[in-house]
């Protein structure tokens, strides 16, 4: 199974864990309801109960093949209100993209749980997945579903027509994606031009023997979750650019070094919607100290040829080419 980090996840007063064979008496009578199964497209109705076994069993298979993850939500003490999951499809001309879908028992109704469980589920699956983006779909006459996935971050891309085998005809349908720097906006408003923030960040380009670079996935919880960066961070006021990367290199990895080993490689001066970065980027090849994630990041010595199959922030894809021609 890829490395996903947790599967026991906190969403807002709810809880997310994996299916289990035991849910399947509580998840067949709430699923077994007309309104709950109208609105979603490859369910059948009745929802014949050991169709319930059956889709628990297959959630354990793709998790361990790490093709879907699917997780019932309950209450802090244990009581199932309803399933969500992200099943992951490779798209032409997009790449891997995950397909969430959810529903919530219909005397949960109203409270809120799907905005929470998605927003948690977008959020973890982005940080921890190797996917591009994540979508869903809505049923055009299912407004509160497409009021859980705006409020999740999910953008409206487009509309189709699907089956939806319990109504035993095809309806349109809102297409709805979010992709990293979706979920960012959501959380983050947008400053008007005139108070946009400078931001100055330090970063490395740690070259092992091999001609390798070491790159850093950012963790779940801070901005861009589950973008491969070059480690480093802010410049803090009063501090050289050099002197806070050997700080943050000691933070995040561990590492010693001194600041003559830092070798002034290029910069990226990008706009981002919430703030303009400027990033001067350092070519270090000698350090103290094994790299070692501190901050719950992944780490990955990448060839230069590989650079391309690691998502990573916008600023950084002009580095790419640079450092191909360099190494
Ligand atoms: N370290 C690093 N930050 C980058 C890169 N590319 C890029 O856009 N950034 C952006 O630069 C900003 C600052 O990075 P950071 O989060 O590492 O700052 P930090 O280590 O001081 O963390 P903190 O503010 O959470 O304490 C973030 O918005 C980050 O997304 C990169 O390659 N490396
Ligand atoms: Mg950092």
């Amino acid at each position: 199974m890829p490395d996903t980090g947790p599967l026991l996840l906190d969403a807002g007063p709810y809880l997310l864990r994996p299916l289990q064979p035991d849910d399947a008496t509580t998840l067949h009578h709430l699923v077994n309801d007309w309104e709950v199964v109208r609105m979603l497209s490859r369910l059948p109705f009745p929802y014949p109960r050991d169709l319930a076994d059956n889709w628990i069993a297959s959630t354990c298979q793709m998790q361990a093949r790490g093709e879907g993850y699917h997780f019932a939500i309950t209450t802090p003490g244990g009581a199932f209100l309803g399933c969500i999951g992200v099943r992951i499809q490779t798209l032409p001309q997009v790449g891997r993209v995950g397909m969430l879908g959810y529903w919530v028992g219909r005397p949960y109704w109203g409270q809120g749980i799907a905005t929470h469980a998605a927003t948690r589920m977008a959020r973890w699956a982005l940080a921890h997945l190797d996917i591009t983006a994540l979508r869903a779909t809505a049923a055009q006459d299912n407004a509160a579903s497409i009021r859980v996935l705006e409020h999740a971050g999910f953008r409206h891309c487009g509309t189709d027509r699907q089956m939806f085998t319990a109504r035993g005809t095809e309806l349109p349908v809102a297409m709805m994606e979010a992709n990293r720097t979706d979920l960012d906006m959501s959380t983050t408003p947008i400053p008007p031009q005139s108070t946009r923030k400078l931001v100055l960040v330090s970063a490395a380009a740690l070259i092992d023997a091999r001609g390798h670079i070491l790159l850093a996935r950012r963790p779940e919880g801070k901005s861009m979750a589950g973008l491969w960066e070059f480690p480093g961070g802010k410049v803090e006021p009063g501090e050289t650019p050099e002197a806070a990367l050997v700080r943050e290199l000691h933070e995040e990895l561990g590492l010693d070094m001194a600041r003559a080993c830092l070798a002034p490689f290029t910069f990226a001066s990008h706009a981002y919607p919430g703030f303009d970065l400027l990033m001067p980027l350092y070519i270090c090849r000698r350090w103290q100290g094994t790299p070692t994630a501190r901050e719950g990041q992944k780490l990955a010595w990448v060839a230069p040829s590989a650079l391309r199959d690691y998502a990573m922030p916008e600023a950084d894809l002009p580095f790419i080419p640079l450092l191909q021609t360099l190494l």
